[in-house]
């Protein structure tokens, strides 16, 4: 079952594509990376995931029904993190057990209280870190069965971005949910998630399992003179590289077929840099996408 399925997907803005033909899908469990340049699309596909856009082309299903009944299901924490700085954190969880019939409001108490967040401290008095702690409490106390993040990192020193990947990471061990969490910090999603879309210019350019992309690119290097004679062979991601050597990511986990190359496997933060600096690369065919609807 897949938990995010869009097919088509595109969203216009008068006459700028903010994405376009949009097909991915993200399988439920997993922690899944979407990852782009500023202003690739990453916002736009999350807002029409939660229902809060309406697609211009294509569809979205969550857990196989439309996006906009997917209701209780879904939770979004935005970029700007929406909450009420004036409230206290108390009762921003008052707030929320209102508005929402799954609230688990022990679960949220708890989870403040293991963080060191005070209940009675205005949310505009805490700082980045505590603040989208607190969002992402309220976000989980709703319990979605698929949570989706804007830039939950952003504006994190490393210690607080730790410790939300954390909180992430032991809310989907505890629940299960699936998570579809925007970032820039590529290096920093490495060992919380296990699945990644690329978008860039409004189009997908990957979309797949981590381990499986990664096992799938290599890095090879060797001399400058020989590698348009075996970029001509291989299908090549990008190229870089300065005076005698050149360097040549591709999808490809065969040895390379010239000796005087060598190969080593890539890092997540090369492979998905390798694919932003060729919007033409992609990474597809797509995951498998369940029968038309
Ligand atoms: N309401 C709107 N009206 C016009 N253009 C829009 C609107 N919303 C988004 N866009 C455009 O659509 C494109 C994608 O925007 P989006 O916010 O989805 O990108 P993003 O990947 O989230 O970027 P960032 O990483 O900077 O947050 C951008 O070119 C943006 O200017």
């Amino acid at each position: 079952m897949n938990a995010l399925e869009t097919t088509g997907l595109g969203m216009r803005h008068r006459r700028t594509w903010a994405l376009r033909d949009c097909s991915v899908a993200v399988p439920a469990g997993r922690v899944a990376a979407l990852v782009g340049p500023n202003g690739a699309g990453k916002t736009t596909l999350l807002r029409l995931a939660v229902g809060l856009l309406t697609p211009t082309t294509g569809q979205v299903r969550i857990f196989g029904r439309p996006a906009r009944e997917s209701g209780e299901r879904t939770a979004f924490v935005a970029q700007n993190k929406p909450l009420y700085t004036g409230f206290r954190v108390s009762e921003m969880l008052r707030f929320g057990r209102g508005l929402n019939p799954r609230w688990d409001d022990a679960a949220a108490r708890r989870r403040l209280t293991e963080l060191g967040i005070p209940l009675d401290r205005r949310i505009g008095r805490l700082s980045g870190g505590q603040r989208t702690q607190v969002a992402l409490t309220v976000a989980l106390a709703k319990r979605p069965d698929l949570l989706m993040l804007d830039e939950p990192l952003a504006d994190l020193d490393p210690l607080a971005r730790d410790d939300v990947a954390r909180g992430l990471m032991g809310a989907v061990a505890e629940t299960g949910l699936t998570v579809l969490l925007s970032s820039h910090v590529v290096s920093e999603l490495e060992g919380v998630c296990d699945w990644l879309v690329v978008v860039n210019g409004g189009r997908v350019q990957v979309s797949g399992d981590i381990d499986e992309l990664m096992a799938r690119h290599s890095l090879l290097t060797g001399p400058a003179e020989t590698a348009d004679a075996l970029a001509a062979r291989l299908p090549v991601v990008s190229r870089s590289g300065a005076g005698r050597q050149a360097t040549l990511l591709v999808r490809d986990d065969a040895p390379p077929p010239d000796p005087r190359w060598s190969a080593r496997p890539v890092t997540l933060e090369e492979m998905v840099l390798a694919y932003l600096r060729t919007p033409d690369a992609a990474a597809l065919p797509r995951p498998a996408l369940s029968p038309a609807h």
